[in-house]
């Protein structure tokens, strides 16, 4: 009842948000979650970030899953540059999740919630934390490509440009490199660390923070010029489909892929928190948890007038 002011709209986030309206709402995405997890495991990374593009543009009100209107030339956020390689299926995800909780509980649950719940499951079903999921969030009104670029962080960001960027949502140093931690799982087009094998800053050296090993293996996926655009490399070369700790270890061996995983432990600043992390898989768990649960409050809509709830979650009301 704390969470609840005295008109009807409630000001907090909260784990039972849904205790009377759609009580089984977590376990309805579970059931999708792991059924698309068997069927469609490359699902679990590519929710998680979906999740995280979202929250990062217009904050976490799904504004990444409204399609972008036929013949408009508005395009929406799912259609910009840096959204373009989310796979389909963590799309998918979400529609089948929302299509069961839809019939269950019709008009009830936002589509910005479910990918946050779903999110969850899916780090726990590559082995991560389980976490409350907190819910209340309304689904938003904008969906602009335009407004892409500039909130989501690249490869070749400095860790100057990270944090920058991290605090203009509320994020900590701390956060960056716990959320960064995300990339035990999943996989990157080689074009986001090629400049890394063959042309760092210009110098057309590789990258001295990269295991020569790793980059040998990295070119003969990767040449210069010319690849298969479709080929991608394993963000942690030790275990990709499992979320654990491993990330850490191999930033520190000089096993990051991006350059702007390896600066991380580089940066005087963010290395002693590297070092915890890769040290102590536990205190990672505990706190991505807490960084998902701080991500997932970013821009929240609470209400209609700033909000919207969604049956389709690719189309606006
Ligand atoms: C800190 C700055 C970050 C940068 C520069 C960054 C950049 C990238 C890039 C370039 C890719 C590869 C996309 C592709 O080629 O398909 C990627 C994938 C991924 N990112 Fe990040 N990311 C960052 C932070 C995060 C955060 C905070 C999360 C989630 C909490 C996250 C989760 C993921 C996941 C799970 C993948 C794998 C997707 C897949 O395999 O489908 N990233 N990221
Ligand atoms: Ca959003
Ligand atoms: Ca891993």
């Amino acid at each position: 009842l704390v969470n609840v002011t005295r008109g009807r709209i409630p000001r907090e986030l909260s784990v039972n948000f849904y205790a009377k309206s759609c009580p089984q709402v977590d376990q309805i995405v579970a059931s999708v979650t792991s059924e698309q997890f068997r069927e469609a495991p490359v699902s679990a990374p590519a929710t998680v970030r979906l999740f995280f593009h979202d929250c990062f543009v217009e904050g976490c009100d799904a504004s990444i899953l409204i399609s972008t209107r036929q013949g408009s030339k508005d395009l929406a956020e799912r259609d910009a540059l840096d959204n373009k390689e989310l796979a389909v299926e963590a799309f998918e995800s979400i529609n089948k999740a929302k299509a069961l909780v839809e019939s269950k509980c019709p008009g009830v649950v936002s589509c910005a919630d479910i990918l946050a719940i779903a999110a969850r499951d899916f780090v726990h079903l590559t082995g991560g934390p389980y976490y409350q999921v907190k819910k209340g969030r309304w689904d938003g009104k904008f969906s602009m490509a335009s407004r892409v670029p500039s909130n989501i962080p690249h490869s070749n960001s400095t860790v100057n440009e990270l944090l920058r960027l991290f605090s203009s949502k509320g994020l900590t140093l701390e956060d960056l490199v716990v959320l960064s931690g995300a990339h035990t799982i999943g996989f990157s087009h080689c074009k986001h660390f090629v400049d890394r094998l063959y042309n760092y800053k210009g110098t057309k050296q590789p990258d001295p923070a990269i295991d020569p090993r790793l980059l040998k293996a990295l070119k003969m996926s990767c040449p210069q010029f010319g690849g298969n655009t479709d080929i991608v490399a394993p963000f942690d070369v030790t275990t990709p489909f499992s979320f654990d700790n491993a990330y850490y270890g191999n930033i520190e061996s000089k096993l990051g892929l991006l350059a702007s995983d390896q600066a991380l432990s580089l940066d005087p600043r963010t290395k002693p928190l590297v070092q915890a992390l890769a040290k102590d898989k536990q205190k990672f768990f505990l706190a991505f948890a807490a960084a998902m649960d701080k991500m997932g409050s970013i821009g929240v809509k609470k209400g209609p007038r700033h909000g919207e709830k969604r049956r389709d979650c690719s189309m606006h009301m």
